[in-house]
């Protein structure tokens, strides 16, 4: 047999910068083949179209493997093992693969399947990275109000867990052998050194953290760290391991996802704004797409992470692709699904 292929495993938190980081991975990869698993939260295959949009020779669309039944922690049975395995068998195999989690992943039962079997004898877990939105740590979004979650569970005592995006925060760095600070540019020095305090206190581990903006790391950091994190699981486990050590399985029902599909926009730049609008009112935490403005032959991207929004113009519509604004919405559970809908599509 000949050696293992290293796998190096990205999660981190919706918005995070995991998918821009891989982009930028990809173009200085040097001449590593690498295979790209991506699993994207929600039914829109955004992250798996950027990706592919990118044209790097190292990593062909059809090096580009999208995973869209749900979190790929809670299809790995069905989906990743027969995903990898598949991927074992191709003629010319990878040099490198890359997983990009869901946003809401855990990372532990993913890296728990490289023990199956058939999996370990072929691949080892190379690292797990977790990229992290320092912008968001320091607008505390990962900080619960810790009375207001205690206050909540003495009302319903089946609330086993603390606040859903603080647990899986803490879950994702847990699991990391490295952390990348990124979204650096959107905060001052203090506020940095603030951050990096406030990461090292979520985990146990003291895994290294480096920082990065628009997740520009050289291949070099990212690839080749060499941990095989498969053996070194028990030092990782999530709450919900922790918690149910019967091994009950996790859920992802905290949150929701749905897509919104609206005509087309006139005036970019008033919904955006509108858009951020109905964001904020309704505590979105990702929304994301393509949006068809009215009069140009370009795609528009549209990136929200909270009620930050970047978009830009792509690619151009292709000839016979069907021209149409959709946007995917993630959210707690107990966001209005109703009123978000009839809110955006009011904006076109
Ligand atoms: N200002 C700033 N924006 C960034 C940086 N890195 C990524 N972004 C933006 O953040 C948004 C989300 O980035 P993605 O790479 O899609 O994040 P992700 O972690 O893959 O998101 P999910 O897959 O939805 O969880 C995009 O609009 C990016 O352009 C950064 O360092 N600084």
């Amino acid at each position: 047999m000949s050696q293992k292929i290293p796998a190096t495993v990205i999660t981190g938190f919706l918005g995070a910068g995991k998918t821009t980081m891989i982009r930028n991975l990809l173009t200085n990869a040097g001449g590593k083949r690498i295979a790209l698993i991506i699993n994207e939260f929600g039914d829109l295959g955004v992250d798996g179209d950027v990706l592919k949009g990118c044209g790097a020779e190292n990593c062909s669309e059809d090096d580009i493997i999208e995973l869209t039944n749900g979190c790929i922690c809670c299809t790995v049975a069905d989906d990743f093992i027969p995903t990898m395995t598949k991927l074992l068998e191709r003629e010319q195999r990878p040099d490198h693969i890359v997983i990009e989690t869901s946003g809401l992943a855990l990372p532990q039962p993913l890296v728990a399947a490289f023990n199956w079997p058939d999996i370990r004898t072929q691949v080892t877990v190379d690292g797990v990275i977790t990229v992290v939105d320092s912008a968001a740590v320091a607008a505390g979004r990962f900080a619960d109000d810790h009375d207001a979650v205690e206050a909540a569970r003495s009302e319903d005592e089946s609330l086993d867990h603390e606040s859903p995006i603080e647990e899986l925060f803490e879950d994702q760095l847990t699991c990391a052998d490295l952390i990348v600070l990124n979204k650096t540019d959107l905060i001052d020095v203090a506020g940095l050194g603030r951050v990096r305090d406030e990461v090292a206190s979520r985990t146990q581990r003291k895994p290294v953290m480096i920082e990065a903006r628009n997740g520009e790391v050289p291949a070099g950091i990212l690839l080749g760290l060499g941990i095989g994190t498969e053996n070194d699981l028990a030092n990782r486990k999530s709450h919900h391991e922790l918690e149910h050590e019967d091994g009950t399985p996790h859920d992802h029902d905290e949150f929701d996802s749905f897509v919104v599909e609206l005509g087309r926009i006139v005036d970019v730049a008033s919904f955006v704004e509108r858009l951020k609008t109905i964001i904020a009112a309704h505590d979105v935490l990702r929304l994301k797409g393509f949006v068809d403005v009215s009069g140009k032959p370009m795609r528009l991207q549209l990136q929200a992470v909270g009620s930050r929004i970047d978009h830009y113009f792509d690619r151009a519509w292709a000839t016979g692709e069907r021209r149409a604004t959709r946007l995917v919405v993630i959210g707690l559970h107990e966001m209005d699904e109703d009123a978000v809908r009839s809110a955006i599509e009011a904006l076109a």
